[in-house]
Protein backbone atom coordinates (compact mmCIF):
# COMPACT_ATOMS: atom_id res chain seq x y z
CA UNK A 1 0.00 0.00 0.00
CA UNK A 2 0.95 3.45 -0.35
CA UNK A 3 0.67 6.80 1.18
CA UNK A 4 1.18 9.73 -1.33
CA UNK A 5 2.18 13.15 0.18
CA UNK A 6 1.97 16.13 -2.24
CA UNK A 7 3.01 19.72 -1.10
CA UNK A 8 2.43 23.33 -1.66
CA UNK A 9 4.38 23.63 -4.64
CA UNK A 10 3.39 20.84 -6.63
CA UNK A 11 -0.43 22.18 -6.09
CA UNK A 12 0.41 25.39 -7.32
CA UNK A 13 1.66 24.54 -10.47
CA UNK A 14 -1.03 23.43 -12.57
CA UNK A 15 1.06 21.54 -14.76
CA UNK A 16 3.19 19.62 -12.00
CA UNK A 17 -0.11 18.55 -10.33
CA UNK A 18 -1.70 17.29 -13.20
CA UNK A 19 1.00 15.30 -13.70
CA UNK A 20 1.42 13.78 -10.25
CA UNK A 21 -2.56 13.28 -10.66
CA UNK A 22 -1.72 11.04 -13.39
CA UNK A 23 0.66 9.10 -11.69
CA UNK A 24 -1.20 8.30 -8.64
CA UNK A 25 -4.16 7.15 -10.44
CA UNK A 26 -2.25 4.99 -12.68
CA UNK A 27 -0.95 2.66 -10.16
CA UNK A 28 -1.80 -0.89 -9.58
CA UNK A 29 -0.97 -0.44 -6.02
CA UNK A 30 -3.92 0.80 -3.45
CA UNK A 31 -2.97 4.07 -2.50
CA UNK A 32 -4.22 6.93 -0.37
CA UNK A 33 -3.84 10.98 -0.81
CA UNK A 34 -2.54 13.49 1.34
CA UNK A 35 -1.73 16.70 0.16
CA UNK A 36 -0.89 20.57 2.28
CA UNK A 37 -1.47 23.40 0.23
CA UNK A 38 0.64 25.49 1.69
CA UNK A 39 1.80 27.78 -1.01
CA UNK A 40 -1.59 28.82 -2.18
CA UNK A 41 -2.89 29.12 2.06
CA UNK A 42 -0.08 32.22 2.09
CA UNK A 43 -1.65 33.59 -1.08
CA UNK A 44 -4.76 33.67 0.26
CA UNK A 45 -3.76 35.27 3.61
CA UNK A 46 -2.17 37.49 2.19
CA UNK A 47 -4.66 38.82 -0.87
CA UNK A 48 -7.09 38.83 2.27
CA UNK A 49 -4.47 40.88 4.24
CA UNK A 50 -3.53 38.58 6.59
CA UNK A 51 0.35 38.20 6.16
CA UNK A 52 0.91 34.42 6.96
CA UNK A 53 3.31 33.19 9.90
CA UNK A 54 5.22 30.00 9.98
CA UNK A 55 8.04 28.81 12.92
CA UNK A 56 9.99 25.72 11.51
CA UNK A 57 7.73 24.84 8.54
CA UNK A 58 4.66 24.65 10.89
CA UNK A 59 1.60 27.61 10.21
CA UNK A 60 0.63 29.57 13.60
CA UNK A 61 -2.97 29.19 12.85
CA UNK A 62 -5.14 32.33 14.63
CA UNK A 63 -8.97 32.08 14.50
CA UNK A 64 -8.95 33.69 11.36
CA UNK A 65 -6.21 31.92 9.78
CA UNK A 66 -8.08 28.75 10.88
CA UNK A 67 -11.09 29.63 8.88
CA UNK A 68 -9.14 30.26 5.99
CA UNK A 69 -7.07 27.64 5.34
CA UNK A 70 -9.97 25.35 6.15
CA UNK A 71 -11.22 27.09 2.90
CA UNK A 72 -8.23 26.30 1.24
CA UNK A 73 -7.64 22.91 2.22
CA UNK A 74 -11.02 21.14 3.13
CA UNK A 75 -12.39 22.94 0.71
CA UNK A 76 -11.07 24.18 -3.09
CA UNK A 77 -7.81 22.09 -2.97
CA UNK A 78 -9.49 18.88 -1.83
CA UNK A 79 -12.18 18.84 -3.94
CA UNK A 80 -10.44 19.89 -6.82
CA UNK A 81 -7.85 16.85 -6.66
CA UNK A 82 -11.24 14.87 -5.96
CA UNK A 83 -12.31 15.78 -9.34
CA UNK A 84 -9.02 15.63 -10.85
CA UNK A 85 -9.25 11.84 -9.72
CA UNK A 86 -12.17 11.51 -11.11
CA UNK A 87 -11.51 12.71 -14.10
CA UNK A 88 -9.05 9.80 -13.84
CA UNK A 89 -11.51 7.17 -13.44
CA UNK A 90 -10.37 7.29 -9.74
CA UNK A 91 -13.68 6.92 -7.63
CA UNK A 92 -11.62 9.51 -5.00
CA UNK A 93 -13.38 10.46 -1.71
CA UNK A 94 -11.96 14.01 -0.06
CA UNK A 95 -12.02 13.62 3.84
CA UNK A 96 -10.66 16.13 6.63
CA UNK A 97 -9.60 14.62 10.03
CA UNK A 98 -13.55 15.47 11.33
CA UNK A 99 -15.05 13.32 7.79
CA UNK A 100 -15.90 9.40 10.09
CA UNK A 101 -13.55 10.81 12.47
CA UNK A 102 -10.96 9.86 10.01
CA UNK A 103 -8.11 12.14 12.22
CA UNK A 104 -8.03 12.80 15.68
CA UNK A 105 -6.34 15.99 16.67
CA UNK A 106 -5.61 18.04 20.12
CA UNK A 107 -5.01 21.68 20.03
CA UNK A 108 -1.06 21.73 20.30
CA UNK A 109 -0.03 23.19 23.84
CA UNK A 110 1.21 26.39 24.33
CA UNK A 111 5.28 25.98 25.14
CA UNK A 112 7.62 28.61 23.51
CA UNK A 113 5.36 28.67 20.98
CA UNK A 114 1.65 29.59 20.59
CA UNK A 115 1.02 27.69 17.59
CA UNK A 116 -3.34 28.23 18.52
CA UNK A 117 -5.50 25.76 16.62
CA UNK A 118 -2.82 23.81 15.62
CA UNK A 119 -3.40 19.77 15.94
CA UNK A 120 -1.32 17.24 17.18
CA UNK A 121 -2.47 13.77 15.73
CA UNK A 122 -3.98 11.69 18.52
CA UNK A 123 -5.29 9.08 16.23
CA UNK A 124 -5.89 7.80 12.60
CA UNK A 125 -9.42 5.62 12.05
CA UNK A 126 -7.13 3.11 10.28
CA UNK A 127 -10.44 0.37 10.30
CA UNK A 128 -12.66 3.58 7.99
CA UNK A 129 -9.54 3.89 5.47
CA UNK A 130 -9.45 0.16 5.52
CA UNK A 131 -12.71 -0.04 4.47
CA UNK A 132 -12.86 2.82 2.23
CA UNK A 133 -9.75 1.04 0.35
CA UNK A 134 -11.88 -1.80 0.21
CA UNK A 135 -14.78 -0.66 -1.32
CA UNK A 136 -12.60 0.53 -3.81
CA UNK A 137 -12.46 4.45 -3.05
CA UNK A 138 -9.36 6.52 -3.20
CA UNK A 139 -8.94 8.59 0.14
CA UNK A 140 -7.98 12.23 -0.65
CA UNK A 141 -7.30 13.59 3.02
CA UNK A 142 -6.39 17.22 3.51
CA UNK A 143 -4.41 18.70 6.67
CA UNK A 144 -7.29 19.79 8.58
CA UNK A 145 -8.25 17.77 11.27
CA UNK A 146 -10.88 18.13 14.46
CA UNK A 147 -10.22 17.41 18.22
CA UNK A 148 -13.82 15.82 19.04
CA UNK A 149 -15.46 18.79 20.47
CA UNK A 150 -16.36 20.87 17.76
CA UNK A 151 -12.59 22.78 16.94
CA UNK A 152 -11.39 22.64 13.97
CA UNK A 153 -7.44 22.11 14.00
CA UNK A 154 -4.77 22.94 11.22
CA UNK A 155 -1.90 20.11 11.41
CA UNK A 156 1.37 20.05 9.05
CA UNK A 157 0.27 17.87 5.76
CA UNK A 158 3.48 15.70 6.30
CA UNK A 159 2.47 14.83 9.82
CA UNK A 160 -0.87 13.68 8.63
CA UNK A 161 0.40 11.54 6.00
CA UNK A 162 3.28 10.45 8.50
CA UNK A 163 0.47 9.20 10.99
CA UNK A 164 -1.90 7.97 8.35
CA UNK A 165 1.11 5.25 6.77
CA UNK A 166 1.92 4.52 10.74
CA UNK A 167 -1.72 3.39 11.13
CA UNK A 168 -2.26 1.28 8.18
CA UNK A 169 1.18 -0.26 8.83
CA UNK A 170 -0.22 -0.92 12.57
CA UNK A 171 -3.13 -3.05 11.40
CA UNK A 172 -1.06 -5.22 8.93
CA UNK A 173 -0.06 -3.28 5.95
CA UNK A 174 3.06 -2.64 4.16
CA UNK A 175 3.37 0.40 3.67
CA UNK A 176 5.72 2.96 1.47
CA UNK A 177 5.65 6.48 2.24
CA UNK A 178 6.67 8.84 -0.92
CA UNK A 179 6.73 12.37 0.19
CA UNK A 180 6.64 14.33 -3.47
CA UNK A 181 7.40 17.51 -3.28
CA UNK A 182 9.64 20.17 -5.98
CA UNK A 183 13.07 18.91 -5.96
CA UNK A 184 14.77 15.53 -6.68
CA UNK A 185 15.29 14.19 -3.34
CA UNK A 186 17.50 16.06 0.42
CA UNK A 187 19.99 18.22 -1.17
CA UNK A 188 23.22 19.12 -0.10
CA UNK A 189 23.25 21.79 -1.82
CA UNK A 190 20.05 23.38 -2.22
CA UNK A 191 20.66 25.21 -5.13
CA UNK A 192 22.40 22.21 -7.25
CA UNK A 193 19.81 19.23 -8.01
CA UNK A 194 22.29 17.21 -8.73
CA UNK A 195 23.28 16.98 -4.75
CA UNK A 196 20.48 14.57 -3.53
CA UNK A 197 21.40 12.49 -0.20
CA UNK A 198 20.30 9.09 -1.47
CA UNK A 199 20.11 7.96 2.38
CA UNK A 200 19.56 9.35 5.73
CA UNK A 201 20.18 8.30 9.09
CA UNK A 202 19.56 10.32 12.18
CA UNK A 203 22.93 10.75 12.59
CA UNK A 204 23.76 12.92 9.32
CA UNK A 205 20.26 14.39 9.51
CA UNK A 206 20.77 15.73 12.95
CA UNK A 207 24.75 16.50 11.40
CA UNK A 208 22.72 18.14 8.38
CA UNK A 209 20.19 20.01 10.22
CA UNK A 210 22.83 21.72 12.85
CA UNK A 211 24.61 22.90 9.71
CA UNK A 212 21.39 24.60 8.24
CA UNK A 213 21.72 22.10 5.45
CA UNK A 214 18.25 20.84 5.97
CA UNK A 215 16.03 24.20 7.33
CA UNK A 216 12.25 24.94 6.94
CA UNK A 217 9.41 22.79 5.64
CA UNK A 218 11.91 19.66 5.17
CA UNK A 219 12.15 19.82 9.26
CA UNK A 220 8.81 18.76 9.99
CA UNK A 221 8.78 16.47 6.77
CA UNK A 222 12.23 14.27 8.22
CA UNK A 223 11.22 14.19 11.55
CA UNK A 224 7.69 12.74 10.47
CA UNK A 225 9.92 10.06 7.86
CA UNK A 226 11.93 8.96 11.37
CA UNK A 227 8.73 8.39 13.33
CA UNK A 228 7.27 6.29 10.20
CA UNK A 229 10.05 3.96 10.13
CA UNK A 230 10.46 3.86 13.53
CA UNK A 231 6.66 2.83 13.84
CA UNK A 232 7.23 -0.20 11.51
CA UNK A 233 6.34 1.81 7.96
CA UNK A 234 8.63 -0.74 5.14
CA UNK A 235 10.10 2.79 3.46
CA UNK A 236 9.82 6.75 3.28
CA UNK A 237 11.21 8.37 -0.08
CA UNK A 238 11.36 11.69 -0.68
CA UNK A 239 11.43 13.60 -4.24
CA UNK A 240 9.82 15.05 -7.11
CA UNK A 241 7.30 12.71 -9.21
CA UNK A 242 10.75 11.90 -11.41
CA UNK A 243 12.20 10.50 -8.53
CA UNK A 244 9.69 8.64 -7.46
CA UNK A 245 8.68 7.43 -10.77
CA UNK A 246 12.23 6.11 -11.02
CA UNK A 247 12.86 4.86 -7.85
CA UNK A 248 15.50 7.58 -7.06
CA UNK A 249 15.58 10.33 -4.50
CA UNK A 250 15.94 10.33 -0.85
CA UNK A 251 15.44 7.18 1.31
CA UNK A 252 15.43 7.40 4.88
CA UNK A 253 16.99 4.57 7.01
CA UNK A 254 16.58 3.50 11.02
CA UNK A 255 20.65 3.45 11.61
N1 LIG B 1 18.43 20.27 2.19
C1 LIG B 1 17.24 20.48 1.61
N2 LIG B 1 16.88 19.79 0.51
C2 LIG B 1 15.69 20.01 -0.08
N3 LIG B 1 14.80 20.93 0.35
C3 LIG B 1 15.09 21.64 1.44
C4 LIG B 1 16.32 21.44 2.13
N4 LIG B 1 16.34 22.29 3.19
C5 LIG B 1 15.21 22.99 3.15
N5 LIG B 1 14.44 22.61 2.12
C6 LIG B 1 13.17 23.21 1.80
O1 LIG B 1 12.13 22.34 2.16
C7 LIG B 1 11.06 22.57 1.26
C8 LIG B 1 10.12 21.38 1.29
O2 LIG B 1 9.32 21.48 2.42
P1 LIG B 1 7.82 21.96 2.27
O3 LIG B 1 7.77 23.30 1.63
O4 LIG B 1 7.14 21.77 3.57
O5 LIG B 1 7.37 20.84 1.28
P2 LIG B 1 6.05 20.54 0.54
O6 LIG B 1 6.26 21.01 -0.87
O7 LIG B 1 5.95 19.08 0.62
O8 LIG B 1 4.97 21.28 1.21
C9 LIG B 1 11.72 22.78 -0.08
O9 LIG B 1 10.92 23.56 -0.93
C10 LIG B 1 13.00 23.50 0.30
O10 LIG B 1 12.87 24.88 0.17
C1 LIG C 1 0.14 23.47 11.07
C2 LIG C 1 0.59 23.63 9.65
O1 LIG C 1 1.69 24.05 9.41
N1 LIG C 1 -0.26 23.27 8.69
C3 LIG C 1 0.03 23.39 7.30
C4 LIG C 1 -0.91 22.51 6.55
C5 LIG C 1 -0.66 22.51 5.06
C6 LIG C 1 0.64 21.86 4.69
O2 LIG C 1 1.29 21.18 5.46
O3 LIG C 1 0.96 22.12 3.40
P1 LIG C 1 2.34 21.76 2.64
O4 LIG C 1 2.44 20.28 2.64
O5 LIG C 1 2.06 22.32 1.32
O6 LIG C 1 3.46 22.43 3.38
C7 LIG C 1 -0.13 24.85 6.82
O7 LIG C 1 -1.03 25.53 7.31
O8 LIG C 1 0.62 25.24 5.91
Amino acid sequence: MIVYKIGGNIINNPATLHEALDFIAEGLTPSLLVHGGGRRADQVLSELGHAPRMIDGRRITDQTTLEIVTMVFAGSINKEIVAQLQSRGNNAIGLSGADGNAVLARKRPVGKVDYGYAGDVLAVNGALLDGLLRLGLRPVLCPITHDRRGQLLNTNADTIANEVAKALAAVGHEVSLQYCFELPGVLRDINDPASVITLLNPDSYANYREKGVISAGMIPKLDNAFAAINAGVREVVIGNLAALREGAGTRIRQH
